[in-house]
């Protein structure tokens, strides 16, 4: 089970703070919507820069040209691509094959798609790397988690790893943990914290217990 550091809410020069703090604990690092829609591609491109070791995810949530996307973000330095599972097959498919071109691997994010056990089957028989359950912020404002979609998924998923985002913090981090997604997707929970590297650091410990 990997950790995810998810940075939303910074610029560029921020990001690169938060990571030279917390990186001994995390094992990827996502360049979240809101900064590649703040700073474009460049963020990816710097970050991969600055930690050229660690594996960097391009939270793009594409929906479409899906090779055509895979691939720019290839060449700014993702090692890892998201797209969303609402998607057409067409674009989840060309993602796929662009990334296999590029050495690179997709996440296909179940944000919003209505339809999980059915579409979690279809995109799994794509070869898609990673499939997410995630509770974007404006349900987790309603009071909402991804914690029984994960079990749904990992009913269905045969090939792909299973993943998990949205609000998750050291308190319910060991009901994610029990239920072992390969990926754990946490943003504020660690960003939010006025000790980020001991939020880090305690929760990478549980989920090597876990
Ligand atoms: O993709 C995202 C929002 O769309 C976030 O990166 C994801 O939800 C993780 O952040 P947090 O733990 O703060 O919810």
């Amino acid at each position: 089970m990997k950790l995810q550091l998810a940075l939303d809410l910074v610029d560029i020069p921020g990001a690169i703070e938060v990571v030279k703090e917390v990186e001994p604990f995390v094992d990827v690092v996502e360049i979240g919507t809101p900064i590649v829609i703040n700073e474009g591609l460049h963020a990816v491109k710097a970050l991969k820069e600055a930690f050229p070791n660690m594996t960097v995810l391009a939270d793009l949530k594409i929906m479409d040209a899906g090779g055509y996307e895979v691939m720019k973000a290839s060449a700014a330095g993702a090692d890892i691509v998201t797209i969303l599972g609402v998607a057409e097959d067409a674009s989840i498919k060309g993602a796929v094959e662009e990334a296999r071109k590029q050495g690179k691997q997709i996440l296909v994010d179940m944000i919003a798609v209505k339809n999980l056990e059915e579409r979690a089957a279809e995109v799994d028989s794509f070869g898609v790397d990673y499939i997410c359950v995630h509770t974007g912020y404006d349900l987790q404002a309603a009071g909402q988690n991804s914690f029984e979609d994960l079990r749904t998924i990992k009913a269905v998923v045969k090939n792909a790893k299973t993943a998990i985002a949205g609000g998750i913090k050291l308190s319910t981090l060991p009901e994610v943990v029990a239920a072992s997604p390969d990926l754990v997707i946490v943003g504020g929970g660690i960003t939010g914290q006025a000790d980020m590297k001991a939020a880090a650091a305690e929760m990478k410990q549980l989920i090597a217990q876990g």
